[in-house]
């Protein structure tokens, strides 16, 4: 018998949070994780040994840091897979395809031979019935100047250096993916609404709305 919290959100829930670089996914991860006693799963950006190679040459390292990021991912997976649930995730597996891949491939920085390469390891990897969709997926947005403050402040030296017509590109691209994204249940929050960084902000309203969500999901697939 799965147990729920307060706010009806069952303790072997998986919950991602998705959103464009440096919109506040891993601060949000933290805030829930710890507020509904659940395990995170963060993707590797500090040990990542292609992450600033990638930064300095898109071309010669874009297919090999995919590679590596949907590993990593898998094993994140397996990870949550083998604890049964209760997790929140930063980052959802979908962006690697849907938004970066795609991207670089698009603006010629992936050969096609690499992407298609990459996607049909994907596609057999992922979009199969065999792997398990998150609960919900949670999609952070707020307006490109707001988000662009945020990735300035955080200060990675790579993305600083970055030309902003790439983090515009990642944007308008995040915008259209989450509009035609289908694949599991999708709650979306303004960044300006909670500011996560004030110690007197409380994430009970979003704790409130993720169990409504995912009551009225798991009730659908019930039915
Ligand atoms: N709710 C918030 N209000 C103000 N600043 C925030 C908020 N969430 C995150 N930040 C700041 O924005 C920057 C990027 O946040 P981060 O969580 O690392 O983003 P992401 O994981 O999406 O790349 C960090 O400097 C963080 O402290
Ligand atoms: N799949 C990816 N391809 C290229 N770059 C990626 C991918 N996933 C994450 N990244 C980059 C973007 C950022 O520089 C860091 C971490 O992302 P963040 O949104 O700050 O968690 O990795």
């Amino acid at each position: 018998m799965i147990q729920t919290n307060s706010h009806g959100i069952p303790n072997d829930a998986v919950i991602t949070i998705a959103g464009t670089v440096g919109v506040g996914k891993s601060t949000m991860t933290n805030a829930l994780a710890n507020a509904l006693n659940f395990r995170t799963s963060f993707e590797k950006v500090e040990n990542n040994p292609y992450l600033d190679k990638f930064y300095s040459d898109f071309e010669r390292w874009s297919f090999h840091l995919q590679i590596y990021f949907l590993a990593e991912r898998f094993k994140e997976q397996k990870r949550i897979f083998e604890y049964g649930g209760g997790f929140i995730q930063d980052r959802s597996i979908y962006e690697d395809t849907g938004i970066f891949a795609k991207m670089h491939y698009d603006k010629g920085t992936m050969t096609p031979t690499d992407y298609g390469t990459y996607k049909n390891l994907f596609d057999s990897m992922v979009m199969t019935p065999y792997f398990p969709h998150p609960d919900l997926l949670i999609y952070l947005e707020g307006s490109f100047d707001d988000v662009l403050d945020r990735l300035q402040s955080r200060g990675r030296q790579m993305e600083q250096d970055t030309p902003i017509e790439y983090w515009k590109e990642m944007y308008d691209r995040y915008e259209n993916w989450i509009n035609n994204f289908n694949t599991c249940p999708v709650m979306r929050i303004n960044i300006n609404d909670y500011d996560l960084m004030n110690p007197n902000t409380s994430v009970e309203p979003i704790l409130e709305r993720i169990g409504e969500h995912i009551q009225t999901s798991r009730k659908y697939i019930k039915a």
